[in-house]
């Protein structure tokens, strides 16, 4: 599937009775790479859960690649092209990593993999290794290589940095911007390190308590922002 164009427009929605995400609108061109900000709890991450349909949807639009998806559940938007790297590394702890790579190939050929092992090549050393067996950045590597095998025209990536060395922060950030070169799929990444993201996007979108309070490019994002919406010393 080719990178696929999103839009938001007033998107509503929470948990059971609880509102968090209000009125959120923005679009992404397809290929576009947008960095996700905000402090603790403003969002973030039901952000993405929405899109996914993994959170009450209380009104507003979802078009990706023009259609409309926002009553569609989880299963079906991926189908439609959406790719979800959720937090926590959600891999198979007792498959191998090649095992854990099939189940992303979504009836793709299994010589597909080595397209996952060409972007980590750490993974492909690990081929026979369980899950469980993985350091955190592996870990993360393969959840990002399952989902990327999809092909999916739209990549929702939460904090994929979090608690890693800076050595593996920066293996996972080439290999984000080597996919968003290729113009292959638009990403959405949700990111605490905001030097990274920045780095990353060509876009910023910051929440705030469930809104979006700031959005434009990511060279017009400035300290001052940082120190606002972030939290100072955000910004190094
Ligand atoms: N499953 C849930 N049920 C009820 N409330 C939730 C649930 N998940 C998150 N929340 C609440 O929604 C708000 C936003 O949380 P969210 O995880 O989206 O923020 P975030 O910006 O991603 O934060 P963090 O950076 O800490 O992950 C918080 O007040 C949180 O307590």
């Amino acid at each position: 599937m080719p990178a696929l164009p999103l839009e938001v427009e007033g998107l509503t929605a929470g948990y059971g009775p609880t509102v968090i995400l209000e009125d959120v609108s923005f679009s992404v061109p397809a290929g576009g790479r947008v960095a996700i900000l905000g402090r603790n709890g403003m969002g973030k991450t039901t952000l993405l859960a929405t899109l996914m349909g993994l959170t009450r949807h209380r009104g507003g639009r979802l078009r990706v690649g023009g259609e409309a998806l926002e009553t569609l559940l989880t299963s079906r938007r991926a189908l439609k092209g959406l790719g979800y790297v959720p937090q926590g590394r959600d891999i198979f702890r007792s498959l191998s990593v090649e095992e854990n790579l099939r189940v992303g190939l979504k009836g793709r050929e299994r010589g597909a993999v080595e397209e996952a092992y060409a972007l980590f090549p750490r993974l492909a050393e690990r081929r026979r290794n369980l899950g469980s067996q993985l350091s955190g950045g592996e870990q993360q590597m393969l959840a990002t290589a399952r989902a990327i095998l999809g092909r999916p025209g739209v990549l929702l990536l939460d904090e994929p940095l979090e608690g890693l060395a800076p050595i593996i922060c920066e293996e996972l950030m080439a290999a984000f911007g080597r996919l968003a070169a290729g113009e292959e799929m638009t990403i959405l990444l949700v990111e605490q390190r905001v030097d990274s993201a920045l780095a990353f996007a060509d876009t910023v979108l910051i929440l705030e308590r469930g809104r979006l309070a700031w959005s434009g490019g990511a060279q017009d994002f400035d300290p001052a922002l940082a120190e606002r919406f972030i939290g100072v010393g955000a910004l190094h």
